[in-house]
């Protein structure tokens, strides 16, 4: 198993909620935004996965929501109207709200940040901050497309991985063994706190 599918099978083990299909899905959504942009340009915005009710009460709309009116069977993120939707609307300040099963809940969403308690590395700005603090606050994974074209994940306040967007398609394709590690992921991964106990994943 990559570092990288041990991760997620670590953030989606039972009792934490995300099925690492979602997590999976949003990942790789993410990396197309990253590796596209948008009409020629960078993109970036923020994914906050599962526990949704705690997510919206730490989080508000910043433009009536141009997804929630939708029924549900039509938001769902293996759509590719609905990943070609996210892709246009994540030019818009902001950032969505995807529901354990893969629902996209809301967009363009404002998410109160609360330093305390958050480990950053130096140097990421107010979105990262935003996504260490929603999952500090809710038991969420946040994913974060950043406008440098790298993809960073959270959880508990923290981060956990951070993905190359080249070297994560090479995987999903079968063209990088899994043993050619991306070495941020493999450090990162050494070092996350909420990893799972033994006792835990097999529960
Ligand atoms: N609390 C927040 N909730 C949701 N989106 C936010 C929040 N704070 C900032 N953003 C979004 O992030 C955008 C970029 O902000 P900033 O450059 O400070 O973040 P960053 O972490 O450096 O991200 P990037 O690496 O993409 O530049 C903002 O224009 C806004 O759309």
């Amino acid at each position: 198993m990559s570092a990288e599918s041990d991760l997620i099978a670590r953030l989606c083990c039972p009792g934490r909620g995300v099925p690492p299909e979602t997590l999976t899905a949003v990942i790789t959504l993410a990396v197309e935004i990253a590796r596209e942009g948008r009409e020629g340009r960078r993109v970036g915005t923020l994914f906050a996965i599962g526990d949704c009710d705690a997510v919206r009460k730490v989080s508000r709309p910043l433009i009536l929501d141009p997804l929630s009116e939708h029924p549900c069977e039509v938001r769902h993120i293996s759509s590719n109207d609905v990943r070609e939707t996210i892709k246009e609307l994540a030019q818009l300040d902001g950032g969505f709200v995807v529901e354990e099963g893969g629902t996209v809940c809301h967009a363009a969403r404002y998410f109160d940040t609360r330093s305390a308690g958050v480990s950053l590395p130096l140097g990421l700005g107010s979105r990262h901050m935003a996504a260490a603090s929603v999952t500090r606050e809710t038991s969420a994974v946040a994913v974060v497309v950043s406008e440098s074209a790298v993809v960073r994940m959270f959880h508990g306040g923290k981060m956990v991985n951070e993905i190359t967007p080249e070297l994560w398609l090479l995987r999903r394709h079968g063209l990088l063994k899994d043993e050619v590690e991306d070495h941020t992921i493999v450090e990162q991964a050494g070092g996350i706190a909420i990893a799972a106990s033994s006792d835990e994943q097999e529960a």
